[in-house]
């Protein structure tokens, strides 16, 4: 096993190893940079600018980048992953507003920095954030921008200009340009989901065509190979009788031809309701190919099975399939056969052909049992 680098584990130590909470965590620590950034800004235009009080940006700077690590820690520790904003995107949002509108009152003349940091923000934040939230902030930020304007004319007393003018402009602009991004991310967003639905819908049809039989609904020979062979896995394991019985519907051409292929498809599918109807929920009946079906009884002595198939054949014959004069009746010859631990499946299916292949030559409409093989023999004559 690889030992992770040092930095991989104080990344680990610093984001958690937790996938998602890291993701958090380091969207909140990106912020906290930006916050930083901000007010490393702030600082420098308070040791340029005689005008701008150095005192108030420190304990400004001290103030918006604490709370900022506080939030970071907060969702570091995992305690916001119960809430709905796991984030803390809106008070992170808040918070960064409400410090870029008290700095736009303290910058003084360089006040012109704040709407690009606001920008910033806004298009970051706009990403998590839903339309109806997104507006909330924009209206938060308007109010408290035109609070920082307001203050600015009143303490500065400095008029109102042409700047300020500008400076508005932009606040407004960049609250319209993420209001504008943060729609369109949500219509992708929905399209997308919607995507993704249609996609596991497909997938699920497609899993289901593969697998079923789309006339009868029943599994197909190929998902009914992957079920025998886990269910003789299962009985090789637990030494419990496993039985597959091949059923054939006898004559059937001459439904076809008597009555048309359609009529045909209807005598299957209620050939396989019958079935279905006479066997337990734990059999499994497959539709082998054309008229010819598989079934398999785990769980079972040769001597119940045997009574089940009889069951299975009179119910069978027993059917009363209505059409444009009259009604249908069919009938069904089977072959069971048990199947011998470490011999194959293929062995045991064409023990139950060759048991089938009895049933019909006998009359049909019977059932037919292959005998137990004995070692090193593969033609054996079945009992009815
Ligand atoms: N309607 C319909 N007929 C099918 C379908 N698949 C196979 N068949 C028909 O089933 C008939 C099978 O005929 P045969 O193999 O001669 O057997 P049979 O007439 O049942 O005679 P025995 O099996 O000897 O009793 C053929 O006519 C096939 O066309 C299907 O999906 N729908």
């Amino acid at each position: 096993m690889r030992t992770p680098s040092r930095w991989h584990r104080i990344r680990d130590v610093v984001l958690s190893t937790d996938r998602r909470r890291r993701t958090l965590v380091a969207m909140a620590l990106l912020a906290l940079v930006l916050m930083t950034s901000s007010a490393g800004v702030m600082l420098m235009v308070a040791t340029a600018s005689s005008a701008v009080n150095a005192v108030a940006v420190q304990w400004w700077a001290a103030i918006s980048v604490g709370g900022m690590v506080v939030m970071t820690a907060f969702i570091r520790s995992g305690e916001t992953a119960r809430l709905s904003d796991p984030s803390l995107t809106v008070p992170q949002m808040v918070w960064t507003i409400t410090s870029g509108a008290v700095a736009y009152v303290l910058a003084g003349d360089a006040r012109g920095v704040v709407p690009a940091v606001l920008a910033m923000i806004l298009f970051f934040g706009t990403f998590g954030l839903t339309v109806a939230e997104v507006i909330g902030i924009g209206v938060y930020a308007l109010l408290a921008f035109g609070c920082a304007v307001a203050a600015t004319t009143r303490f500065n007393a400095s008029p109102f200009g042409y700047l300020d003018t500008a400076y508005a402009l932009m606040v407004l602009i960049v609250l319209g340009g993420s209001i504008a991004l943060n729609l369109r991310i949500q219509r992708i967003r929905a399209r997308l989901q919607e995507q993704r639905e249609a996609l596991a819908q497909a997938l699920a049809v497609n899993r289901d065509l593969a697998t079923r039989d789309e006339l009868t609904g029943l599994p197909n020979r190929r998902a009914m190979q992957d079920l025998m062979e886990l269910e003789r896995r299962r009985s090789l394991r637990s030494g419990r009788p496993l039985l597959l019985a091949q059923l054939d519907i006898d004559h059937f051409k001459r439904v076809n031809d008597s009555h048309g292929h359609a009529m045909g498809d209807r005598a299957l599918q209620a050939f396989a309701g019958a079935v279905r109807a006479s066997v337990r929920d734990t059999d499994v009946l497959a539709r082998w190919g054309g008229e010819e079906f598989v079934l398999l009884l785990s769980d079972t002595r040769i001597n119940d099975a045997r009574d089940l198939l009889e069951r299975v054949r009179a119910a069978v014959a027993a059917m009363e399939i209505p059409h444009t004069s009259g009604t249908l009746s069919l009938t069904v010859s089977a072959g069971l056969a048990q199947h011998v631990p470490h011999d194959t499946l293929e062995l045991t299916l064409e023990r139950a052909d060759l048991a089938l292949y009895t049933a019909k030559s006998l009359g049909r409409n019977r059932v037919a049992v292959a005998p137990s093989p004995r070692r090193g023999s593969r033609s054996h004559s079945a009992q009815t």
